[in-house]
């Protein structure tokens, strides 16, 4: 700063010099050397006084004040945004980006405060911090400042990316400032959250990586998950129970982390439980996708250390990012991208996963939930005790389901059921949704349909219980035949692929035991003799060429993969050599 002050002396001199020379000249100006000499001196003097003036403040700034910065993709850039809106900085901001109200978090400041009673609900007005901002917090002055990186393009994400740091300085030299700062930005960052539950993603695929995507979603209450009884409660009490035992894990010298599997048909509530729980203990979700072919084990590490203490990192649907192999070499021909066999390529390696799991990438204090739809594919490996600590299964409906989602769906304080007696009381009307709701079960066969799709059907039917009970019957034998239809057709296209699978197998074996024949056969022609006949002739003859070549014998065996304990069987080919091994002289 120093040196930069001197440096801007020179020009300024000159300039002075110049402006003097000009004034001198001017009619009524002071002519002669003298009056230059006087303005360059007053010039001169108040340029010293300028960077005097810098040199001390900024000495007595570095002495006096503490600077803490936030990057965006770290929490705590949440935290202090949240922090800043509360203390309402942006009053005395100029600059507001202003962006269509979205899930997505940006931290705007409330519309009806900037709006004054105007309806500006559809957007969010986040102040940008371009220009340093001065505040007092807490008996001390604060100054806020903001910078952006250069825009670089993510290919991934196909968009241009900046990257933003907020500066806060407090004029103190007390360093417990800035962490009370942080902390009470944490703390209000929570409440203004409480209402939502926050989830974290990313779609950056190269190094640094950070969770630069966040939504917000309405928190979800537990009691709006209908499970078999009691294994929401036990699931939650085991999480508390986790939170709360930090100090246990640590004399214990067990890892501090504990990983939950929810597996089960799709739309039998995983997400929901999840998200209902993180509501509820006001965690927030980092949430990857493994079927995404950007990412790999390095930035699956990389992810899960940037999550911070007390959050849930999700891997939905981990079954897509190892199993199915199968069905994925199978026919990546001729399928389109997204349907059965879709040619989508996972990078995470088992390894990568299990050393996340074990601690070598993980994170303290971080509770992992993976979902999945087929548990028997995933490696026994991966969901040993000690990785995945609680298994919780998920059904197909049942009856006390299908009756707690009727009721769920007809609360008497949003519909009075048609049949209710005019100026019927509360509890009657309740009692009689309750009958409705058992009357509903009994259409709906048992263990067949998932809540969504009982949901799906209950939509259709809004504030109509009696035409819910009505329509629930031919509904569910519909899509039952729907449903069974759907099936055959999979099931046809599944032959037809293996059909297809088959066939080239067995022409890739034949071509090979052609070549192999056609090699074994060299040899042969090799031990040809030359013999000379009587007439002096030479003539060639080959040991066993009246021998008729051996057609090789494909046969299918199923063998039983010691890794798999599902105890899966493997559809493998084997070529069986039999009449190649009767005759020596083909090895
Ligand atoms: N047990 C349930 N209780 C309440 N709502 C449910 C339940 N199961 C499913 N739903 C509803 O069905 C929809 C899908 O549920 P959700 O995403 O939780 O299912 P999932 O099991 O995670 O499915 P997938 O395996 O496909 O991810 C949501 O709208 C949710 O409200």
């Amino acid at each position: 700063m120093e040196s930069d002050s001197y440096r801007e002396l020179s020009p300024f001199m000159s300039n002075m010099l110049s402006i003097g020379m000009i004034t001198s000249w001017l009619p009524g100006g002071r002519t002669g050397i003298f009056g230059t000499l006087t303005i360059f001196l007053m010039g001169w003097l108040l340029e010293m006084g300028r960077s005097a003036y810098t040199w001390f403040s900024e000495r007595w700034r570095f002495q006096y004040s503490l600077t803490a910065e936030f990057t965006e993709g770290d929490p705590a850039y949440d935290w202090v945004l949240a922090f800043l809106s509360k203390q309402q900085v942006w009053r005395r901001s100029w600059n507001f980006k202003i962006s269509a109200k979205t899930l997505q978090r940006k931290n705007g400041v409330e519309s009806t405060e900037i709006s004054k009673g105007h309806n500006s609900e559809n957007a969010e007005y986040v102040p940008t911090y371009q220009k340093p901002q001065l505040f007092r917090w807490n008996g001390y002055w604060v100054e806020v400042s903001k910078s952006t990186s250069m825009p670089s393009y993510d290919y991934q994400a196909e968009r241009t990316v900046c990257t933003s740091t907020i500066y806060l300085t407090v004029y103190t030299r007390d360093v417990s400032a800035i962490s009370a700062l942080v902390e009470h930005a944490r703390t209000e960052y929570m409440e203004v959250s409480h209402p939502h539950v926050i989830i974290h993603t990313s779609n950056r695929s190269y190094a640094p990586f950070y969770w630069n995507e966040c939504k917000r979603k309405p928190r979800r209450s537990l009691e709006s998950v209908i499970l078999e009884a009691g294994v929401l409660d036990s699931l939650v009490s085991d999480v508390q129970e986790f939170l709360d035992m930090e100090d246990w894990y640590q004399t214990a010298g067990i890892p501090y982390r504990r990983g939950y599997l929810l597996h089960g048909p799709p739309g039998a509530g995983k997400t929901s439980t999840i998200y209902a729980l993180a509501g509820e203990l006001g965690l927030e979700i980092y949430s990857l996708s493994l079927a995404s072919s950007s990412i790999d084990d390095s930035i699956l590490a990389a992810a899960i250390a940037c999550i911070p203490k007390r959050s849930i990192f999700l891997l939905e649907d981990i079954d897509c990012a190892f199993s199915r192999a199968e069905d994925l070499n199978s026919n990546t021909n001729n399928v389109p991208f997204g349907m059965y066999g879709s040619p989508t390529k996972c990078n995470v390696t088992l390894s990568g996963l299990l050393n996340i799991l074990d601690g070598v990438a993980s994170q303290e204090g971080v509770l992992f939930f993976a979902t999945t739809n087929h548990i028997e594919d995933l490696d026994n490996a991966l969901i040993r005790p000690g990785r995945i600590d609680k298994k919780i299964q998920y059904y197909h409906s049942a009856r006390p389901q299908a009756t707690a989602l009727f009721k769920r769906f007809f609360p008497i304080s949003h519909c009075a059921p048609e049949s209710a007696k005019e100026g019927a009381s509360d509890e009657e009307k309740a009692s009689l949704v309750s009958s409705l709701a058992e009357d509903f079960a009994d259409q709906i066969p048992e263990k067949i349909f998932t809540t969504a799709e009982l949901q799906g059907f209950l939509l259709t039917c809004k504030f109509k219980p009696e035409k819910a009970v009505r329509e629930a019957k031919e509904w569910a034998e519909n899509t039952l035949k729907e449903k069974s239809e759907l099936e055959e057709k999979k099931k046809a296209k599944k032959e037809k692929i293996q059909e297809r699978r088959d066939k080239e197998e067995v022409e890739k074996l034949q071509s090979t035991l052609m070549k192999m024949n056609g090699l074994n056969s060299k040899p042969q022609r090799s031990d040809s003799v030359a013999t000379k006949q009587p007439n002096g002739e030479e003539t060639k003859t080959t040991e066993d060429s009246s021998k008729p070549i051996a057609e090789p014998s494909i046969a299918r065996s199923r063998s039983r993969s010691p890794s798999s304990t599902q105890g899966s069987d493997n559809d493998s080919w084997t070529i069986t050599e039999s009449n190649i091994e009767q005759d020596p002289d083909r090895r």
